[in-house]
């Protein structure tokens, strides 16, 4: 399996966007320099002066046509396609960016997308293997089509008056592949059939109409096109899939409405899988997220025998610009991705460079690899973590995310003769940081934070002068995930190389488990808390606030998750505080000064600190070791006064949440929900351990331990249609309405047991079955037939 990345930077669209504002430029590098790659550059936001650059297999800039990056890019797979291997491609992106013109297109010839255009060539080399065959051969093309939604499949060749809300389930069926069950496949014997029941199909597609596109894909839509060929006894089967991803959005750009965020989510939490399975595949850990979300079980990245091409399409203007890099940390990471075999490699053209094609080949990581045009990616000897130096002379490879400092020059007239700092390969590049004229401050993108690397050698500011160039790349491949981390929602990479301690990954693992192979909603809010802690596991607050947040709707009125969001919140609060006391800006910010203080160190020390140790003497300032912050972890995990609290009450999830304030969609009232548990004796309130293992894996099965037939039946209620309430055993049709009545009283009257917590839409939701045997004319009994009467049935 191996990825190629291409980026493709669409051009302006007329009468919103303008020359002015571009910030993307593109760049080849020099040919006498190094192996030739294809660079994307884009300015450091603090600091226009700087350019970040990422060097990819190739970069299609705005004028570059269908027909190029078709017959460059995609066109080289088919053969490897009629030889019986799966080609997966995809186009990444942001919303608005393009992704849907390269797959799809327009309808006019030039405009003709990647799809039309690879099934054009399916069908011409189909006819030629029966031609050469004299007709011994026989090849069969069908297609199957369908969307995930919300993290639901929908088969698009049904109409969504037809769909089953769960949507369809998902199943594995070996060697990393999936299979959608359920699913139409039409065959299609001419490509003229093809776009009929792919211009249908798309039709069933969630399309609506945001702020930043006008007709943006709601949806992930994977297109399955699956070739059978036949000569005799003997049958070859392979699959062509075209994936168009919903584009990851930041909603404060898009104003998104209610359902529109809640797409919005479901599209961003999907990418954030995505990123992570990325993430956990480049850096060879052991877990790797993919039954986290539908798209990524699918999409399987790394695990099948296939070519995957993916295609990061970017928009080139201002207003795009953190998305923009947040999409090149995302492209720069897929490429990391393992080669695990290199002989079912496709040999892309070396089309001479021209027009909107920057380049063509690979060579650069190719490490005197004779082929100059094959697939860029390694196998495992050859890839960045594989201690190549210790088991060979061979140089390293030249870094594929490359970041070089621009400072000198004005960032709208880069010269393209800078790439040649990003050309040098790692051993012997003399980056520009080294040069004793400039300070690490100059040479490193300023995020204003210190360093990692200054924060834990505090006593050795000189030594950041003197960072290797990996380092500093890192460093700034950081830096820019963790401004980025509080500015895209959900879309971020983990930031942290620290390593999870055994006995945590161990408890992830075990989270991760009791999601695996649940389907329903419950499953969902799991997954949600699971990311939530590995967020919280890692320091990212912000994040891992976000995701309870997702959580909660999934788990309604639930004290210790409302309490954890508090404490978390709390914390977030104070630290904001006393960082803004000290000048420090807020965590995800990407303002901030650029020179810290000695209080500032420590302040920045401290909250790295914070989610995995108890406070530490004000004295000391070096950060832990990781694997003694695992440790402390467990420290605190263990004495934490909290855990007795929740100890207690791990009975009845179903126990209604009774604060004195408003829940869902807004911030939480720190002092109404502080738990009314006392604080750590060692800890200030605002260091308290917002969570932890213990109290997560509790809060796991508690919340888990609403079956889907509880959920099942309150949904029922809280539809508060009678016709529908009136099914369930052992109510009719007047009880169902003395239920709905009692529902709508004490939702107008908003008061009543049980009813006090969330507002508007939230207040007359029926969050438990305790709740509900409150109801008037219900009872304990009645609430026991109704669940009794919902057994056996497929929830
Ligand atoms: N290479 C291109 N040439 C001409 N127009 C383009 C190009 N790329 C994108 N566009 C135009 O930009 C707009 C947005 O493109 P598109 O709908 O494909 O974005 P998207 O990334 O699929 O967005 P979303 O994720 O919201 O669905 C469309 O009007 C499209 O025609």
């Amino acid at each position: 399996m191996s990825i190629r990345v291409v980026a493709r930077i669409r051009p302006l669209l007329q009468a919103k966007e303008i020359e002015r504002d571009i910030i993307v430029d593109t760049a080849k590098l020099p040919a006498e320099k190094t192996d030739s790659k294809s660079v994307v550059r884009i300015p450091n936001p603090r600091n226009e002066a700087e350019a970040f650059s990422f060097v990819f297999n190739s970069v299609y800039d705005q004028e570059a046509t269908q027909a190029q990056l078709f017959e460059n890019e995609v066109s080289p797979t088919v053969k490897h396609l009629f030889k019986g291997f799966d080609v997966t491609l995809f186009a990444y992106g942001v919303t608005g960016t393009g992704k849907t013109h390269t797959m799809r297109g327009g309808k006019a010839l030039a405009e003709r997308g990647v799809i039309p255009r690879l099934l054009s060539s399916i069908y011409r080399r189909a006819r030629k293997v029966d031609k050469d065959s004299e007709g011994a051969s026989r090849v069969e093309v069908s297609m199957s089509y369908y969307e995930i939604y919300n993290d639901r499949v929908f088969d698009l060749f049904e109409p969504p008056e037809k769909r089953t809300p769960a949507g369809l389930p998902i199943r594995d069926i070996g060697n990393g592949k999936t299979q959608v069950v359920g699913l139409t496949e039409r065959p299609c014997t001419t490509l003229k059939e093809f776009e009929q029941l792919y211009d249908q199909a798309n039709v069933n597609r969630s399309t609506s109409a945001t702020k930043l596109n006008a007709h943006s894909s709601r949806s992930h839509a994977i297109l399955c096109v699956k070739i059978t060929q036949t000569t005799g006894d003997s049958v070859r089967v392979s699959t062509a899939s075209a994936i168009d991803l919903a584009g990851s959005e930041d909603n404060r750009r898009t104003d998104n409405n209610k359902d529109r965020m809640v797409e919005s989510a479901s599209i961003n939490k999907s990418l954030f899988v995505l990123a992570q399975c990325v993430e956990a595949i480049s850096k060879k850990q052991h877990r790797v997220p993919y039954r986290e979300s539908k798209m990524t079980r699918i999409l399987a990245l790394g695990q099948n025998n296939g070519l995957t091409v993916m295609i990061l399409n970017l928009a080139p203007v201002r207003s795009y610009h953190l998305d923009t890099l947040s999409s090149l940390n995302f492209a720069n990471r897929t490429k990391k991705i393992e080669v695990n075999e290199v002989e079912n490699q496709p040999f892309f053209r070396d089309v001479p460079s021209g027009k909107g094609k920057l380049d063509s080949d690979d060579k650069a990581i190719s490490l005197g690899a004779p082929s100059m045009h094959r697939q860029p990616l390694r196998p495992k000897l050859l890839s960045q973590k594989s201690g190549l130096q210790e088991v060979s002379n061979v140089p390293k490879p030249m870094k594929q995310f490359s970041v070089y400092s621009d400072k000198s020059k004005p960032a709208t007239s880069r010269p393209t003769t800078n790439m040649a700092n990003t050309s040098q390969s790692r051993s012997s590049a003399t980056v520009a940081v080294k040069s004793p004229k400039r300070t690490s401050s100059e040479a490193i993108p300023s995020f204003g934070r210190p360093s990692k690397i200054s924060r834990s050698n505090p006593t050795k500011p000189a030594q950041s002068a003197g960072l290797s160039k990996d380092a500093i790349e890192a460093l700034i491949e950081q830096k820019v995930s963790e401004a980025l981390a509080g500015r895209v929602d959900s879309t971020t990479l983990s930031n942290t190389d620290q390593p999870l301690s055994e006995e945590v990954q161990r408890r992830l693992n075990a989270l991760e488990k009791r999601v695996e192979g649940q389907e329903t909603e419950r499953a969902e809010g799991l997954q949600y808390l699971l990311m939530a802690k590995q967020h919280q596991v890692r320091g990212e607050d912000v994040s891992a606030l976000k995701m309870y947040q997702l959580a909660l709707p999934h788990f309604p009125g639930n004290e210790k998750l409302v309490r954890k969001m508090s404490v978390l919140q709390d914390r977030m609060a104070a630290r904001k505080d006393g960082a803004r006391g000290l000048g420090v800006a807020e965590e995800g910010s990407v303002k901030l000064s650029p020179k810290p203080t000695a209080e500032q160190v420590l302040v920045e020390e401290k909250e790295e600190a914070e989610p995995v140790v108890a406070p530490k003497p004000a004295s000391r300032r070096k950060a832990k070791p990781v694997e003694t912050l695992d440790d402390s972890y467990h420290d605190s995990d263990a004495a934490a006064p909290t855990a007795t609290d929740d100890d207690d009450d791990n009975s009845d999830m179903d126990k209604p949440y009774r604060p004195q304030t408003k829940i869902r969609h807004r911030p939480i009232t720190s002092k109404l929900l502080r738990p009314s548990h006392p604080a750590h004796p060692n800890t200030t309130n605002n260091d308290a351990p917002a969570a932890t293992s213990s109290e997560d894996d509790e809060l796991a099965t508690e919340l888990a331990s609403q079956t889907p037939r509880t959920k099942h039946l309150l949904r029922i209620i809280n539809t508060k249609d009678v016709s529908k309430i009136k099914l369930l055993r052992g109510v009719g049709p007047k009880k169902a309405e003395r239920i709905v009545d009692a529902i709508c009283d004490l939702e107008e009257e908003g008061g009543g047991e049980g009813w006090e917590r969330g507002d508007g839409e939230d207040r007359g939701v029926v969050v438990s079955l305790r709740q509900l045997g409150k109801l008037r004319g219900v009872g304990v009994r009645t609430v026991e037939g109704m669940r009794a009467g919902l057994v056996g049935l497929a929830l």
